[in-house]
């Protein structure tokens, strides 16, 4: 379904440039070189079966004496509305959870330890119902409970027999807090057991992203959630604009942030290669920022009061996800217009590494800016600006 006009990858385009050339821009784009993780032949094989691409790199960290290294495998995905949007609510979910089986398979066969989807995954009429049109009858019973609910239920147990960490983006129902919707990240373990949400803290107003019809802004905190694998933590799309909802990952220690997102290119492309990256480098961790694919229709016509006319479709969701290390090296894409799984390996002591070397915590001053918006959240506040007398 997605929009065969569009090109598939900025990696492709520069593909185009002589290898020398290739190689110099490569760097100051890309930065440090990332190693090749073999993708055995029968998981290849599998991967164009289903229709997933796989993309594999490895990034560098040098031995320490003292500490063994911390290696782990990190998948993501990104795909497209399986079905159209007009498809019933418990086909929807069957395709979702179909795919995703699909998914995890090749993950595992991939030796992936910690898996995440894309925001909101297994609510594949997204579009319709969260981000654009502010419909809401029909759709909002996608929203289920993060604890026990059928998708939460679905993955436990291929977290179980994959022994495979599993972030799931949903849409949450929380019934004992009158019965409300909250945009929220599920974390299973490798056992198979819910060790805990996020909800997403900062709400999208922009372009045809008409959330706070359905949501409020979240109201968990920053939690990082320590797994066998890593301390993980998950900044929901829209936050991804926050730098300090990044910071605050980062004070309560995380190693690795995900970045489950749902956006499209006319609004925010040239930014999304910028924002986890720059958060990986400013924060010490590794980040890994995923986006869906696609271009969905709808029956309904919207419009979102930017004067912009009545339209059906949403625009194209970009995909290129891509992971990013603290010292500023990233993954490839992965591409614009497919189904792909990105396999990421590192060693999770490259984040005290960079901290001993760009010292950026050491330098931080939080003291200073605490103190700051300390005084800019209070109704007295007076800016420090400095006028010719
Ligand atoms: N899903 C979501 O928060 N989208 C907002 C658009 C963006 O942040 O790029």
């Amino acid at each position: 379904m997605s929009d065969l006009s569009e090109f598939d990858s900025v990696e492709n385009i520069l593909k185009k440039l002589g290898r020398d050339d290739h190689d110099k821009v490569s760097r100051i784009l890309f930065g440090k070189d990332t190693h090749k993780i073999e993708v055995p032949e029968d998981v290849q094989k599998l991967s164009s079966q289903h229709q997933i691409e796989i993309v594999s790199c490895g990034f560098d960290c040098k031995e320490e004496q003292l500490r063994s290294p911390k290696i782990v495998r990190v998948g993501i995905f990104q795909h497209q509305h399986p079905v159209p949007t007009s498809t019933p609510i418990k086909e929807t979910r069957e395709a979702a959870f179909k795919l995703a089986g699909q998914a995890i398979e090749l993950a595992a066969k991939s030796r992936v330890n910690i898996f995440c989807f894309q925001e909101a995954w297994s609510n594949l009429s997204i579009c319709r119902l969260l981000f654009c049109t502010r419909e809401k009858i029909t759709w909002c019973e996608y929203a289920e409970s993060a604890e026990d609910g059928p998708t939460t239920m679905y993955l436990a147990e291929l977290a179980k027999q994959y022994n495979m960490v599993i972030i799931s983006p949903i849409l949450e129902r929380d019934h004992i807090h009158g019965e409300t919707i909250w945009n929220t990240a599920v974390v299973i373990d490798n056992h198979g057991d819910y060790i805990g949400k996020h909800r997403k803290n900062h709400i999208p107003r922009v372009g045809d992203f008409n959330e706070s019809t359905y949501y409020f802004e979240g109201n968990t905190g920053h939690p990082v959630f320590e797994t066998e694998f890593g301390k993980i933590a998950i900044n929901i799309c829209y936050g991804r604009h926050h730098p300090l909802n990044w910071l605050a990952f980062g004070i309560n220690g995380a190693e690795i942030v995900f970045n489950p997102s749902a956006t499209v290119g006319e609004l925010s492309e040239p930014l999304w290669g910028i924002e986890a990256r720059n958060a990986a480098i400013a924060n010490g961790y590794f980040t890994c920022a995923i986006n869906r694919v696609g271009t969905e229709h709808f029956e309904n016509a919207f419009t979102s009061g930017d004067g912009k006319p009545a339209h059906k479709d949403f625009g194209h969701f970009y995909g290129s996800s891509y992971v990013a290390a603290p010292n500023g090296s990233r993954s490839p894409g992965l591409p614009r217009t497919k189904n792909a799984i990105l396999i990421a390996e590192m060693d999770l002591n490259l984040c005290r590494q960079v901290k001993d070397h760009w010292g950026f915590q050491m330098t931080q001053r939080l003291e200073m800016y605490a103190e700051l918006l300390n005084k800019a959240i209070k109704p007295d506040f007076t800016p420090q600006i400095i006028k010719k007398k």
